[in-house]
């Protein structure tokens, strides 16, 4: 059977997460349903290719870290507070360590990654989500950050699922387990609810479409990012 969020992890389906989901839907497939991701799902990814792509998302990553920040200045509660500060400690200490360890299993090191220019798909996406922490309210900086988290927790569970998705000797496997990992589905679980927190209290209902065109937004740089080594020298 097919792996649907609908059926498999409806709570990616329900409250403000889900209409923004289902709102974007084209855009959401490509994002999610993007070749390169079934090519690290079946293995067949080019290790070249994987590399470039990695060391862009790892200075993706750091530009995420300063925009999640954001949240936590903007909280407007202790709990607001702990919550962007517990995403921001969880990037900085498990997602980047699995980049470090990609990249220093070829011989890279942090400041090589740190030395590399950024492609162009990173700057649009980056700073487009930089613009909406910075000059949005707590709303808006979470529903630009969403994408990013509740994509890749549906491409984990996914992928996880897969019969087809190879694990003996894919070297894209750590990438899936971190992505479909019970900490990681826990931070998504978590991501979702504060969405329909701050939608009521912030009044989503009223500024929606707005909403919509930054989820969208992010969206679709999502779906570009997938191609963001390519034009790399690494
Ligand atoms: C382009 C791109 N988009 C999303 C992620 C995944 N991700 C980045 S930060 C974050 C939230 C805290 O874990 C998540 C899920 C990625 N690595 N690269």
């Amino acid at each position: 059977m097919t792996w649907t969020a609908e059926r498999h992890w409806p709570v990616l389906a329900q409250g403000l997460a889900g209409r923004l989901r289902r709102d974007s839907a084209g855009d959401w497939d490509r994002f999610i349903h993007h070749p390169f991701v079934r090519s690290l799902a079946d293995g067949t990814l080019p290790e070249e290719e994987f590399r470039r792509f990695l060391v862009q998302d790892y200075l993706y990553l750091i530009q995420y870290a300063r925009a999640y920040a954001l949240a936590i200045y903007k909280g407007a509660t202790l709990e607001d507070m702990r919550s962007a500060s517990a995403i921001v400690t969880g990037l900085l200490d498990t997602e980047l360590a699995l980049h470090i360890a990609y990249c220093a299993s070829w011989g890279l090191t942090e400041a090589d990654m740190q030395g590399q220019p950024e492609s162009l798909e990173l700057l649009a996406y980056t700073r487009f989500i930089l613009d909406r922490a910075q000059t949005g309210d707590l709303l808006d900086l979470i529903v630009t950050l969403a994408p990013c988290l509740i994509g890749y927790g549906e491409i984990g569970a996914r992928l996880h699922a897969d019969p087809a998705t190879r694990r003996e000797g894919n070297p894209y496997w750590p990438w899936i387990a971190l992505y479909s990992g019970e900490k990681f589905t826990g931070f998504v679980e978590a991501g979702i609810r504060t969405l329909d927190t701050l939608g009521a209290r912030y009044g989503a209902d009223a500024r929606y479409p707005m909403l919509l065109s930054e989820f969208r937004t992010s969206v679709r740089l999502e779906a570009a990012f997938w191609l963001a080594g390519q034009s790399g020298p690494l």
